[in-house]
């Protein structure tokens, strides 16, 4: 690679002029020197006469897009790093990019700050010579988003997609777990090989051993033949542990064993095997909470996290609302492909606690009341509330919703939290079950389980009829 003093430190390559001024702006700031280009062909040719330090590369441009003109980059420059800014990104964006090689991957509108520690960490990398190299790529969608938080999301699993790293995916139910999961194995060197799935909770705890490790004939009541674990079967591939907080103690060990050493033993058996797997595992839970109430093994739950994801509920990325209610109606009645204006903005309001699942549901209800017909707002007023199921499930993260929503608006630190919350939750409580006993006090308070003076002070002071 040609390297002279006509070297600018960094290219920005963006037909948005604004943004080519404000970055060179910050950049000189800091004694950088830059160039600009408008397109990706223009780039090329100043790329071919003296190469950059390093280049700042939006994603859409006219002509030849960014992606496109990494393999011309790579070329030309190979040991230049490429930072790829992006509007608007799909996951196979963000996989592409890091598969092609990009340094890091911005998405717009960022931070100038942000972008301005990525270069320099890009400058620093570059003049040490680390830079990772590129592998081929490949994409496929089916994880939709375009909030920030979801490009946020896109960009670690493609990093992790890179790597052979244990993943720990966290969030609330439904908000995309399993997609992650399987966005990271499909993107990975083993995308071809068996991606096996283990839902943890909806194994006996008695069964979760020889379910993923496997037994020998007679090791127990009922073992009438010898049986492959599921991690022997994932061989080659990923073994995906939903709902690992479910693990009962004594396998959590074992597992243990199986991150550290690389072993496993089928249950009864004295022999031990080294299967090739990689392991993504995910919860909905506070895992870090369990480690400190004593519940989950802190070593586990270290070997687990080496890389993590956080997929933010739905409620905190509305912004993917029109985008998925129009992919998930698409998918219910292919004829039509956008949900009208009135309904995107019902469907904006929703709390969404069940998540990206409920949003779904909700859509495949109402189109059965539309019976083919337009969506309507009042098409859901049953669904776009928590499923039944999903109420139960929702209540600590209504909970948690509601106290987020309270420390926003109030001044710190609040003195009366607790009292507060049962002033919430007590008057629908007492209200709702002396409707179901048809008003007689005792049997409330046998429903309850309270003494009835309790219940009737209760209903003195919250005013309860
Ligand atoms: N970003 C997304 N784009 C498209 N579909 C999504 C997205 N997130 C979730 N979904 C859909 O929502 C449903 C729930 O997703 P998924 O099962 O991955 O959630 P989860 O977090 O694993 O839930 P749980 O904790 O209950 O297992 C699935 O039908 C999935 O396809």
């Amino acid at each position: 690679m040609k390297q002279n003093d006509d070297a600018c430190d960094v290219l920005i390559v963006d037909d948005e002029h604004a943004v080519c001024w404000s970055l060179s702006r910050a950049l000189a700031s800091e004694g950088r020197k830059t160039e600009t280009a408008a397109s990706a062909e223009q780039a090329i040719e100043r790329c071919r006469q003296t190469p950059p330090r390093a280049i700042l590369l939006d994603v859409r441009l006219p002509g030849m897009d960014g992606l496109t003109a990494m393999d011309s980059f790579r070329e030309l420059a190979p040991r230049v790093p490429i930072i790829v800014m992006t509007a608007y990104g799909q996951l196979s964006t963000a996989v592409s990019a890091i598969e092609k090689g990009a340094f890091d991957y911005l998405t717009k509108p960022f931070d100038l700050d942000d972008a301005l520690k990525s270069v320099k960490l890009a400058l620093d990398t570059a003049e040490h010579g680390n830079l990772s190299s590129p592998t081929s790529s490949q994409g496929f969608e089916s994880l939709l988003g375009q909030s920030a938080p979801m490009q946020e999301v896109f960009k670690r699993i493609a990093l992790a997609a890179q790597s052979d790293a244990t993943v720990l995916i966290t969030g609330e139910s439904g908000v995309g777990k399993d997609l992650v999961a399987q966005a990271i194995h499909r993107h990975g060197r083993r995308g071809n090989k068996p991606f096996v799935p283990v839902h943890v909770g909806a194994l006996s705890p008695s069964l979760v051993e020889s379910e993923l490790f496997g037994h020998v004939k007679g090791a127990f009541t009922g073992a009438s033949d010898h049986r492959e674990g599921l991690i022997s079967l994932a061989d080659g591939g990923t073994l995906f542990l939903d709902e690992v907080a479910e693990i009962p103690p004594l396998v959590q060990v074992k597992l243990l064993r199986l991150l550290e050493q690389r072993e496993v033993m089928p249950v009864g058996s004295g022999r031990v095997t080294h299967p090739d797997v990689r392991i993504l595992a995910a919860t909905h839970q506070d895992l870090a909470r369990l480690v400190e109430e004593g519940t989950f093994r802190r070593d586990l739950y270290y070997r687990l996290r080496v890389f993590d994801i956080e997929i933010p509920p739905l409620r905190d990325r509305r912004e993917d609302i029109p985008l998925l209610a129009d992919h998930f109606l698409s998918q219910i009645t292919p004829r039509v492909s956008h949900v009208s204006e009135e309904v995107y903005a019902h469907l904006l309001k929703g709390p969404w606690i069940g998540n990206v699942r409920e949003l779904r549901n909700a859509l495949e209800s109402a189109a059965l009341v539309a019976r083919g017909g337009p969506l309507l707002p009042d098409h859901f007023s049953e669904h776009s509330r928590p499923t039944s199921r999903g109420s139960v499930d929702s209540l600590p993260h209504a909970v948690r919703a509601w106290l987020r929503e309270l420390l926003a608006q109030e001044e710190l630190p609040p003195r009366d939290l607790y009292d507060r919350l049962l002033a919430q939750v007590e008057p629908a409580l007492l209200e709702e079950t002396l409707r179901r006993v048809d008003g007689s006090r005792q049997e409330a308070a046998n429903w309850l389980g309270l003494n009835r003076t309790t219940v009737r002070k209760k209903l003195n002071r919250y005013g309860v009829e």
